[in-house]
Formats: C-alpha cells, structure tokens, sequence
C-alpha cells in the first residue's frame, strides 16, 4: 500500500526539485506572512512551474480571505488547498465551492476533545490533516516541529483519506504511520536544519524512511 508524502514549506527551486526527484506526492507552499516559509506570488509562480506535474501541489493558507485565496489559486494553480486556520465548516464548504478544488482542513489536536468536531469538517472536506496543535502565543499555528500523540488517532474511524504531521523526521516517521494508520505524512521542520531552511539531505532521508514504511502498512 502506498502512503501519501507530504514536503511542505518548500521555497527554494533547489529543495522544490530535491524533493519531487526523490519522489514526493505532494509539495506544500505556505502563505502566511508571520512565517519563515512565506512565499510571495511572485516566488510561488516560480515554484509552480517548475512543478511541471510530478507531484501534486498544495497551498497552504491561514484564515485566509476569498481575494487571497484567488490571488494564490490563478498563480501557484495548486492541486489541493491546505486550510490549516480556525475555518468554520460552513467556510470549508464555501471554500470547496467557490474555487473548485479539493480541500485539506487541518485538524489540531491536542487531547481527544480536539476529534469532537471531526464529523462535521469530515463531511466537507476531501481529505484531513491532522496536526499537532500549537502552543498557546505560538506565532503560526503549524510548522513548529511539535509532536501530539497519535495513539489518539488509533481508535479512529474515518472514512475519508487522512495524513498526520506535527514533528515528523526520518527517524519517527514509521511509528507515527504504524500508530495512526494514517495514509499519509506531511513534514516541514523535520527536513530543516533552521526554520525555513530545508535540507536537500533530510529531505531525501525523510521520503527513504516514510517509504520503507510501505512495507508495515496492512489494510
Ligand atoms: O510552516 C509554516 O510556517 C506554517 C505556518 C502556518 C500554518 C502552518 C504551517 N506549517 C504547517 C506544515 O508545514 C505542515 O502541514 C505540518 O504542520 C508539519 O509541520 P512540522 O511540525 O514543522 O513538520
């Protein structure tokens, strides 16, 4: 069985084709000016092109207004939109709607409390993302390298497709899969030696160690 992975955060050409060489499924740019990953348009349609088809491309935003969201969609063209803010479902849906395109909401957990609104965003979203909730006066909700435990996700009965990220490196990635059974893994910190630095090295580790998980998946 296949797993989906994830490298998110790129914003170089370098690390863009260090990871669609090494065989990433999808490639994340993040626009959300607070972070060290922030793209501009400009930079973006750069990355977008060199795309060219070998990996699906997500974009990630935050809360973001529909003017934003068409700004990114008419330059990145993206595959898949990453709502990893405080989006209401009836925001998701709309979000679904007005730009056509499959939707990834972010679910961040913390404590099993934190699964109570999956239904809802479940029967909108086309797949889930479920994330390690940031830190109380943390200045972006994601991409800060931290871990939640998935054993929260093991009883879980989801049927739409879900990825699990938050801490993710080459060395915890097959836990994190053997645990939450997710179908795929979404990095960002883990393949940085700084934040906003990816490492072409790290990069190429993470994608061997989450495919050798391949083999453990059992469905
Ligand atoms: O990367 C960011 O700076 C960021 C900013 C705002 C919202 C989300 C952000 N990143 C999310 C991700 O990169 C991934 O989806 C995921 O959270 C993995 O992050 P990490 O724990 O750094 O591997």
């Amino acid at each position: 069985m296949s797993l989906l992975v994830k490298i998110c955060g790129l914003s170089t050409r370098e690390t863009l084709d260090t990871a669609l060489e090494a065989g990433a499924d999808m490639v994340g740019f993040v626009f959300f000016s607070p972070s060290p990953r922030h793209l501009s348009l400009e930079t973006a349609r750069e990355l977008g092109r060199e795309v060219k088809g070998r990996a699906a491309k997500v974009a990630l935003t935050v809360d973001a207004d529909d003017a934003t969201l068409e700004n990114i969609v008419e330059t990145l063209r993206p595959e898949l939109l990453q709502l990893h803010g405080k989006e209401t479902i009836a925001r998701v849906r709309d979000i679904k709607a007005k730009f056509s395109l499959p939707v990834m909401k972010v679910i961040a957990v913390e404590t099993s409390a934190d699964l109570a609104a999956l239904p809802g965003y479940a029967s909108v979203a086309d797949r889930i993302l479920f994330d390690a909730r940031a830190p109380k006066g943390a200045t972006r909700p994601g991409g800060l390298g931290a871990v939640f435990d998935w054993h929260l996700l093991e009883k879980l009965d989801l049927k739409l497709p879900f990825m699990v990220s938050g801490g993710l490196s080459a060395d915890n990635v097959a836990e994190a899969v053997r645990v939450s059974r997710a179908g795929g893994v979404d990095v960002s910190s883990g393949v940085e030696s700084s934040p906003g630095v990816k490492d072409p090295e790290l990069i190429r580790n993470f994608i061997r160690a989450a495919r050798a998980t391949e083999e453990l998946m059992v469905r």
